[in-house]
């Protein structure tokens, strides 16, 4: 591969010497510089780096077909993703890939972001081996563009080798059964609010725009258990965290380009220090978890949240610095907040869709809170198994981080075929791919969380159902995410019955950010109990 790529570049430079010695020629022999002789020149111009672009792109072109892995026919310049102007999202377009190997019975395929190879595994057991058994081929994301010069990226999501392994074992108690019991409580708290503002809501029988309350419940969640900081969402509008949180997952034209600059030409991005976080929110991000720090440590104030854990870890453990205490509370913010906000979204749509399985996942509530004198608890929570399936066939249809992204490290033997997966290429699983093939999930556009109960579990193949990724790197905040979303449904469902407004687009279109969403909000009429 090096010595294609030298070749490759030789070839260019030879092209681009020759021209330059015509041009010098062309130049010498212009007696006048009239109309005509410019004209030529920028023809010649424009012909050298048209072929110098076009012999590049098709050497890389041919990468995948080199390897003897699939491919799908690339086109000039963007490879096979979508132009820009067509405005398909990534996510959409590498379910479509994945949609495409499988039709053409492929167990695995190539494609190109523009001349960057991008291998996209299909077969479970091949995606088994990526994310869990052979994880020490593929156990970073390489996404860790510049994290030097950013405040908060020393984190989980972002990091990769040594120092992610070091902190994920740091990491891995914080969110163990007993610190998610510890946390229950403050965690409840949170839906006094959210109850207050739906009482308002039914009472002035106003339509819902319900990711917009459920993100508001959500921030007030991760402000509390992360920051402990009481975000009151609810009652100011603009608050900081709302306003903060909106702006990480905001998508601009120049925000994708930026990313996608990063992604392909990571070493020249590191040059021209291209950071992916804006200043202005990093700032407060910072400043937040400093004066909160500070204010606890000063005060020898101790609350059960994150915060505390991580302030262990730092003054009593000795194990953490501060930079990388700034960049887990902010992580743990931006991967709490939208995910699960915009999971509660997706629920609440299914069941508002369909009575049966609104009504039957109520009376398991009800039935199962009668035994806990009404109260919602850390031990009611886990005996609604309905609930459970509700959740998961949630995720299967709507799974919110929609693509696992894998680099790999290391030379890689595909185990099936001769092809060797080279180190430094990005691996793309679509998990949305996988959970809407009928293979996996017969009738995948159909709501069914029976899909998930008990007798049925066995059926769904290992590496098929991937809502929270896979393996070592699997989210570190299931147990907290699945918490939040069974103690908002239960606030919600035991209060109120919830049915679709007719401003809710149907079928929903999908908008896939980084988290996927759907376009044009879901809206909700909501009606007391
Ligand atoms: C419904 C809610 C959630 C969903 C669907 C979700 C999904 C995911 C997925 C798919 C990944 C990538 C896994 C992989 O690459 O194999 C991930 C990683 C991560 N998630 Fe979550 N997540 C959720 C909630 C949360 C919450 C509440 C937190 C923290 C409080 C969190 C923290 C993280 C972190 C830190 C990582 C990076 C882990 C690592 O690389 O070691 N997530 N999440």
């Amino acid at each position: 591969m090096v010595a294609k790529s030298k070749q490759c570049r030789q070839v260019v430079l030879t092209i681009v010497n020759i021209g330059r010695t015509h041009l010098h020629h062309f130049l010498l022999t212009c007696t006048h510089n009239n109309k005509l002789d410019i004209m030529l020149l920028i023809i010649l111009l424009f012909t050298i780096i048209y072929f110098a672009i076009y012999y590049y792109f098709k050497q890389q072109f041919s990468y995948w077909s080199r390897r003897s892995v699939p491919g799908l026919e690339p086109s000039l310049p963007f490879g096979n993703i979508a132009p820009p102007w067509k405005n398909i999202p990534p996510t959409i377009q590498y379910a479509n890939f994945y949609k495409e190997f499988k039709t053409r019975r492929q167990k695995h395929g190539g494609v190109y972001l523009f001349g960057k190879p991008m291998y996209i595994p299909v077969d479970p057991d091949l995606i088994r081996n990526i994310l869990v058994k052979d994880f020490q081929y593929f156990s970073g994301r390489g996404i860790h563009f510049n994290a030097e010069m950013q405040q908060c990226f020393d984190n989980l999501f972002f990091l990769d080798g040594p120092r992610w392994k070091v902190l994920r074992q740091k990491l891995t108690p914080t969110f163990s059964s007993g610190k998610m019991k510890m946390m229950f409580n403050t965690m409840l708290d949170c839906t006094k609010p959210l109850r207050k503002k739906l009482d308002e809501l039914a009472d002035n029988e106003e339509v819902i725009d319900i990711k917009d309350i459920l993100a508001k419940f959500t921030t007030d969640v991760i402000g509390s258990c992360a920051f402990g900081i009481e975000c009151n969402t609810f009652e100011t509008e603009d608050s900081d965290f709302r306003k903060y949180g909106k702006k990480v997952f905001e998508e601009n034209a120049f925000k994708a380009l930026k990313m996608m600059f990063a992604f392909n030409y990571e070493n020249l991005a590191k040059k021209l220090g291209v950071t992916i976080l804006d200043k202005e929110i990093e700032d407060f991000f910072v400043k937040i978890s400093m004066e909160t720090y500070n204010y606890r440590v000063r005060n020898n104030i101790k609350r059960k949240d994150f915060m505390q854990i991580l302030i262990e870890l730092k003054e009593v453990e000795k194990n953490l610095t501060m930079k990388e205490l700034i960049s887990q509370v902010f992580a743990f913010f931006v991967a709490g907040f939208d995910t699960s906000s915009a999971t509660l979204t997706f629920c609440l749509f299914e069941l508002a869709s369909n009575f049966d399985i609104q009504d039957r996942l109520r009376q398991e509530i009800f039935e199962v809170l009668n035994e806990y004198n009404g109260e919602i608890t850390y031990e009611a929570i886990h005996e609604m198994k309905y609930m459970e399936q509700v959740i998961n066939e949630t995720l299967r249809k709507y799974p919110v981080v929609a693509m696992i992204l894998r680099k790999c490290s290391q030379d890689y033997q595909v185990p099936f075929s001769n092809s060797i997966i080279e180190a430094g290429t990005f691996t793309i699983i679509s998990a949305m791919g996988l959970h809407r093939d009928p293979e996996h999930f017969p009738n995948p556009e159909k709501f069914d969380p029976d899909r998930f109960s008990e007798a049925n579990l066995s059926k769904i193949r290992a590496g098929t159902y991937l809502p929270f990724g896979d393996g070592p790197r699997i989210c570190i905040g299931v147990r907290f995410g699945m918490m939040q979303a069974k103690i908002c449904l239960i606030t919600l469902l035991r209060n109120f019955e919830f049915s679709l407004n007719t401003q809710t687009k149907v079928p929903l279109e999908l908008d896939f950010g980084f988290i996927t969403n759907a376009k044009g909000g879901v809206w909700l009429n909501c009606q007391k109990l």
